[in-house]
């Protein structure tokens, strides 16, 4: 007689009729290691939803994380897994490097190279950082504290091809390595490069792309 099959895991990430009062409802479930990608007009919704994925703007409806109910957990332990990287990063210190904490820069020094940035610019104050240096340290900002699932709002609009293709790279390693990836982005070739999904947002309603 066969065993009975083992349970299967939770999706990493579920979305009940997510709702605020300007957009949603939204309902979609994304597995460990896969990248969806939102495209859409601007002005569409894109950032409106990963706003309230991360639950920065008030919402009612339910986000799960491994199966454990958003609801159960406060704002900053949901924050501290479901990372938001908005189009335009906010700094708050005079240098990049003093927004990491210490246990997270054996990462960032690893990550640094991969990103075609010289450790030198930790130093740097962020006003200094060409735009491209500083979104590609905002990149390193999100991942050096290890989400589960990351929510990207064009994160290479700013960047020269060698630096794009470095990006998506390293995103690439990244996903394949677990990590959940929401991509917005206005680049098709981005989206068929790193997308396992792909939905497209016009007025505020999402649509699965066909497959
Ligand atoms: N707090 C708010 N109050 C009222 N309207 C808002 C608020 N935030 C965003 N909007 C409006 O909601 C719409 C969607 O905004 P959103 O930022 O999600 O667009 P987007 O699809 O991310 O666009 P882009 O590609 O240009 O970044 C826009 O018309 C915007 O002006």
């Amino acid at each position: 007689m066969q065993p009975p099959a083992s349970p299967r895991p939770a999706p990493r990430l579920q979305v009940h009729q997510l709702q605020s009062a300007l957009a949603g409802p939204y309902s979609f479930a994304l597995a460990a290691g896969q990248c969806l990608t939102i495209s859409g007009p601007s002005g569409s919704g894109k950032s409106l939803l990963l706003r309230m994925l991360c639950d920065l703007d008030p919402n009612t409806g339910e986000a799960l994380l491994d199966g454990l109910p958003r609801s159960g957990m406060s704002a900053p332990a949901w924050r501290a897994q479901v990372v938001y990287q908005p189009a335009e990063p906010a700094w708050w210190l005079p240098a990049a490097g003093e927004h990491f904490t210490p246990g997270h820069m054996a990462r960032v020094r690893e990550l640094l190279p991969q990103l075609k940035l010289s450790p030198a610019l930790l130093e740097t104050e962020t006003s200094r950082l060409s735009t491209g240096e500083r979104q590609r340290m905002a990149l390193i900002r999100s991942l050096a504290c290890g989400p589960k699932v990351l929510l990207l709002d064009e994160p290479t609009a700013a960047l020269d091809p060698e630096a794009v293709a470095a990006t998506e790279a390293l995103l690439q390693r990244e996903v394949a390595a677990g990590l959940s990836l929401i991509l917005v982005t206005h680049s098709s070739a981005q989206a068929r490069t790193l997308g396992h999904r792909h939905m497209t947002m016009r007025e505020r309603i999402l649509h699965e792309d066909a497959a």
